[in-house]
């Protein structure tokens, strides 16, 4: 194919959201991202020119603020800058007119990088770790909302509306816990039921989870084997299933250690919202077992201040007040522009997403003084705590080159050989303005959900437990 040419050929299907269809070039490490529009929304060029800007500004001027330059790819900035995208994108502009706008990515299932794919294997985990705190706010009503996070909860509704088969025991405070049993345990989790928390890439195609039809159907056997050219056994073991649960093994750790490095680069930790509410989930498996042992569960070590998943816990803990004390914010905002439509724009409900409206987010006061600013401010914060918390985080690893002096990249330490690796974030299109009555409503849904259903059999199951204890101390008195 001639350089810079747009043959369809080239371009294969790599993965979709609700929101958009992404193609992966065969041979260069870049991505199409197409985003998808409901087709009775017709949008005239310039509107879907300026959804593309605003999603760009706000990678660049927000998420690249909070989370660390290192860590965000905003794409189409670069498309404009070189020469050698700048021919690419008059063809992204050509396909355009077909298949409405693409925004140009590195391919981050491979290397960061624009260049031609490299010949050495590379690994791609691909992690949407959710919500990574307990709700703080004295505006919660739900007191399960204090005890049990939203994920768990959520597992329930989904598994009796038919989403998923079974309830997962991975929790987000197990991995956000940043202590390394409890991350273990919550990666295995998602190793065992993947649902859309969990994919593998190998050389940039998917090979281990997804959950919908195009899923490839491979068990944790099929992962191992095609593990092995990265994690040799440490047992020596060359096959059976000892060698798949060491190669599992080594998969995970190599992943918390990721999980766990710092990026020192970039002018991130601009928010300090303090790491509040409990650390532990009630509904956690890791923690009741724990519980049941009469092992003390809160302890915790804490994650490195540097690392992506502190950095976006900080993110998502920009949901102060909950959606339950939000709520009456956004409708004191609607109440405004239904008084004054015209001041949507002043407001920036939808952008321009700058520095005005970057430095307004970090205004972390929760003294409501009545005023249309505060409770604008708060809905902002929480549009993008919710960005944070459906985002997706791209772990690539690639062994490395005998002459490791030239790979830039950091380096992972693993049974076999030093792994050069990469982290990223992917899916932080700020949220709509408009979802927020959705997520009010769905915040009920699912703690009622919760409450009525799986509570409720907790609670006929428990003097049954206590029994069993009552009857324990008997027996020893009787001794
Ligand atoms: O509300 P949630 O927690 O179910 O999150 C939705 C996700 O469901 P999940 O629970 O991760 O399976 C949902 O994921 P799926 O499409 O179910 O894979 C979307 O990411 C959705 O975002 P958007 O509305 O497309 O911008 C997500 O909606 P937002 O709440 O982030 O708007
Ligand atoms: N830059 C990239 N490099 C490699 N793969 C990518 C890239 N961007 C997206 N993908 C893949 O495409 C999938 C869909 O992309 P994305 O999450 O951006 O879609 P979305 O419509 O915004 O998702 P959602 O429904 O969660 O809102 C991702 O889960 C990921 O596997």
């Amino acid at each position: 194919m001639e350089e810079g040419k747009m043959d369809e050929n080239e371009w294969g299907y790599h993965g979709e959201g609700n929101k958009s269809l992404v193609v992966a070039h065969a041979q260069r490490c870049v991505v199409l991202r197409f985003l998808k529009f409901p087709p009775n929304r017709k949008k005239t060029s310039e509107e879907i020119f300026e959804h593309l800007q605003n999603i760009v500004d706000f990678g660049k001027n927000v998420m690249k603020e909070f989370l660390g330059e290192n860590y965000v790819h905003c794409g189409v900035s670069d498309l404009f800058t070189s020469q050698f995208m700048g021919r690419f994108c008059i063809d992204i502009i050509l396909c355009a007119q077909r298949y409405g706008y693409a925004m140009c990515l590195p391919n981050l299932t491979r290397l960061q990088t624009y260049h031609f794919a490299e010949h050495r294997p590379i690994l791609c985990v691909e992690i949407k770790p959710k919500c990574g705190f307990i709700p703080f706010s004295s505006d919660v009503t739900h007191e399960m909302k204090h005890r049990v996070c939203r994920y768990c909860m959520h597992q329930h509704l989904k598994v009796a509306s038919g989403k998923w088969k079974k309830i997962s025991k991975y929790c987000p405070l197990d991995l956000y816990s940043g202590n390394k049993q409890r991350m273990h345990f919550a990666l295995k989790s998602l190793l065992q039921e993947t649902q859309n928390n969990l994919r593998i890439f190998k050389n940039g195609e998917l090979i281990y989870g997804c959950g919908d039809a195009r899923s490839p159907a491979a068990d944790l056997k099929d992962l191992a084997h095609h593990l092995k050219p990265f994690f040799f056994p440490s047992n020596g073991l060359a096959s059976g299933p000892q060698c798949t649960r060491a190669v599992i093994r080594e998969l995970v750790h190599v992943i918390t250690w990721v999980l766990l490095s710092s990026s020192e680069k970039g002018r991130a930790g601009t928010l300090r919202p303090r790491l509040r509410g409990p650390r532990v989930c009630e509904a956690s498996p890791f923690s009741r077992s724990l519980n049941r042992q009469g092992k003390n569960t809160s302890e915790h070590s804490g994650l490195p201040k540097g690392c992506l998943l502190y950095k976006t816990l900080q993110v998502q803990m920009l949901d102060l007040l909950d959606i339950e004390g939000l709520y009456p914010l956004y409708n004191r905002v609607e109440r405004y522009l239904e008084e004054f439509p015209e001041e949507r724009k002043t407001l920036q409900i939808d952008g321009p997403y700058d520095e005005v409206f970057y430095q307004k987010l970090l205004d972390l006061s929760t003294e409501d003084d009545g005023t249309v600013a505060f409770a604008l401010t708060k809905v902002q914060q929480y549009r993008v705590a919710m960005t944070a918390k459906d985002c997706s985080i791209m772990i690539a690893l690639s062994p490395c080159l005998q002459d490791a002096s030239s790979d830039q990249r950091p380096v992972v330490p693993s049974s076999r050989s030093r792994l050069a690796f990469s982290v990223s974030v992917l899916d932080l299109d700020l949220k709509p303005y408009e979802s927020i009555p959705h997520q009010h409503k769905l915040d009920s849904k699912i703690v009622n959900y919760y409450s009525k259903t799986v509570h409720a059999k907790d609670d006929a199951v428990r003097p049954a437990r206590f029994k069993e204890r009552d009857d324990c101390t008997l027996v020893l008195h009787k001794v």
